[in-house]
């Protein structure tokens, strides 16, 4: 009798302290801190040695939810970001049913990183018919999970989980419609604003080089002048994607106001961001920009470049400096005749 009381109180609190967790889970609006809770709080939650997400982005949406120096933060946590067929989608892609039972190192190494595990939980994460991803859960304990075992709580905690990140994507997405420059369509100054913040403290802990940009059209006013204003928004939209198209994605780039852009490059030193400048103010120089079927004129780019500093200094500091250095360099190119690429 004592003992099945106390069965019934321990289950009590459970579903208590599960009850608490859905609620955060459903509370919870940004994508990287529901992946936090579903890798870090699970783990202390359930009482196991790994837990590991994955999720199909083929369409790179999630990737853009996260931007690429927190992906990878949160991929050293658990998480990763499939973008075609993995040996892991296989596995679920008969019956999209979970699998309960011992951890095979010749099977599922791909799902884990520890190798000392004794029973799994692979958890698809989908509806009807679909495969979004997996939650795998693991143990040093053989009878933690079993084949056998009921997967009813845990279907229905994949369906929910689906639903909380699905949820956390539309929001992301309306988020993102207020960090777009609505004429070139790349990330405005709020956006750019966000991202130099992340990329300098991840700059600073990991003691990484981290260069910005700057770039001002040339005698834009002379566009406007000539061509009418519609002629150099359509000069706008062309140099960004110009420019975009010569930056990698994990580079953060933006318009900065006007007919300036800004660019941040994570690990990229001085010597290495000027070479790419100079990439991007050659392939400006030489393009058509085209106006209409009979009218194409040239332009040209000055380009600012600085690098942040790694020692003794605040993050409020460096982020500062780094943009002050960096518009600093390209006023200095303007003096020199445009046209060119000058670092700080
Ligand atoms: N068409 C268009 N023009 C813009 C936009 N934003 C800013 N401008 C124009 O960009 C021009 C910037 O001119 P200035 O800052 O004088 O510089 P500039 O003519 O580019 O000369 P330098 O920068 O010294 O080479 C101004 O005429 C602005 O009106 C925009 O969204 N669309």
């Amino acid at each position: 009798m004592e003992h099945l009381l106390a069965v019934a109180r321990n289950n009590e609190l459970k579903l208590k302290r599960f009850g608490e967790l859905e609620r955060l889970l459903m509370t919870t609006r940004v994508f990287s801190q529901l992946v936090m809770i579903m890798l870090v709080d699970f783990r202390r939650y359930f009482d196991l040695d790994e837990v590991n997400l994955v999720l199909l982005d083929a369409s790179g949406d999630w990737l853009n939810a996260l931007g690429v120096v927190q992906a990878a933060d949160l991929a050293a946590l658990g998480l990763t970001l499939v973008d075609g067929e993995h040996t892991w989608y296989q596995r679920y892609a008969e019956d999209f049913r979970p699998y309960l039972g011992k951890y095979d190192a010749d099977i599922h190494a791909d799902c884990f990183t520890k190798t000392s595990l004794a029973s799994i939980a692979l958890i698809p994460l989908a509806r009807q018919g679909n495969l979004y991803g997996g939650l795998h859960l693991a143990s040093r304990d053989p009878d933690r999970f079993q084949a056998g075992d009921g997967t009813y709580f845990l279907e229905r905690l994949a369906s929910f989980l689906l639903m909380c990140l699905e949820n956390s994507q539309y929001f992301d997405k309306l988020e993102r419609f207020g960090l777009t420059d609505a004429l070139t369509q790349v990330n405005n100054r709020r956006y750019f604003d966000a991202r130099l913040k992340e990329a300098v403290s991840h700059a600073l802990r990991h003691q990484q080089p981290l260069a910005a940009m700057m770039f001002d059209l040339d005698h834009f006013k002379q566009v406007n002048d000539q061509h009418g204003h519609q002629g150099g928004d359509s000069v706008l939209q062309q140099a960004a994607k110009l420019i975009q198209d010569c930056l990698r994605a994990s580079d953060s780039f933006a318009r900065y106001g006007g007919e300036e852009f800004v660019a941040l490059l994570p690990a990229t030193d001085t010597a290495a961001s000027v070479e790419i400048a100079e990439r991007i103010r050659s392939r400006i120089a030489e393009h058509d920009f085209i106006l209409s079927s009979t009218v194409t004129l040239k332009l040209t780019v000055s380009i600012g470049v600085a690098e942040t500093e790694l020692d003794g200094i605040d993050e409020l500091a460096a982020e500062q400096n780094l943009v002050h250095e960096a518009d600093a360099a390209l006023y200095r190119a303007k003096q020199q005749g445009r046209n060119c690429v000058v670092a700080a």
